[in-house]
């Protein structure tokens, strides 16, 4: 963990939740959002219809075809940077270069992090995406985990959605905004972040 991030150290922080295809980016995601109130954008949803086509067809992207969609990201980011309002997306992130395109002040980036069988298994049992297992080697191959000077918090992912969420609560010592953001990005609270298997830690 990068030493400068303590409990409480980064205020109305923009959450990043990253990792590979099927670390559980969009599970763990949908979980804090609902527990802090805050806003919800699926990095996913923002990919052009050509990434899309390209994943769903199991060939990984490149960089050009990355650097859009990370601009809409970016975007998301600015807006509530600039506005003081915390929220949470979730992007693979994979490289650090892409990473430099969404860093700003009050951005923390959450590394999911676990093994390929881990996470292969996952993808394996997940039905409902257009991302193949298949992508899951070529997601490895081009990630660059986060540096220690690169504002991230690694959580495993070897436990419950649940305590990989409370981990990132307490880590970050988070807790609930008082009133509703202004940006009109209610969190839409993937129905799939509740009722995984084991999440009984109060999601
Ligand atoms: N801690 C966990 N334990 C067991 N299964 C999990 C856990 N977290 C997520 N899953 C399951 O693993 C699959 C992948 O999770 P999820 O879709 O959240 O990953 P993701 O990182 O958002 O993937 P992608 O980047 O491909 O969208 C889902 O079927 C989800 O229900
Ligand atoms: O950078 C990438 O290769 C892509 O963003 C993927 O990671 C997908 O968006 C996502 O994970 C789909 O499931």
């Amino acid at each position: 963990m990068d030493a400068a991030i303590t409990p409480g150290s980064v205020q109305q922080p923009v959450l990043v939740i990253m990792g590979v295809s099927g670390s559980g980016k969009s599970t763990v995601a949908g979980i804090l959002a609902g527990q802090l109130g805050w806003d919800l954008e699926e990095g996913d949803d923002l990919h052009p219809a050509e990434n899309v086509a390209k994943m769903a067809s199991g060939i990984p992207l490149t960089d050009e075809d990355r650097w859009p969609w990370l601009d809409t990201i970016a975007s998301w980011i600015i807006e509530h940077t600039m506005a003081g309002i915390p929220g949470i997306i979730t992007c693979s992130a994979l490289k650090k270069i892409y990473r430099d395109r969404l860093r700003e002040k009050n951005v923390v980036f959450v590394h999911l992090s676990g093994s390929k069988e881990q996470i292969g298994r996952r993808l394996t049992a997940r039905m409902d995406h257009y991302m193949p297992p298949s992508l899951l080697d070529s997601q490895i191959a081009t990630l660059e985990p986060p540096g220690p000077d690169e504002n991230t918090i690694v959580v495993d992912v070897g436990r419950t959605p649940a305590e990989e969420a409370a981990e990132v609560v307490r880590r970050l010592g988070l807790s609930p905004a008082s009133g509703s953001s202004a940006l009109g990005h209610p969190h839409p609270g993937r129905s799939s972040a509740a009722g995984q298997p084991g999440d009984t830690a109060g999601a």
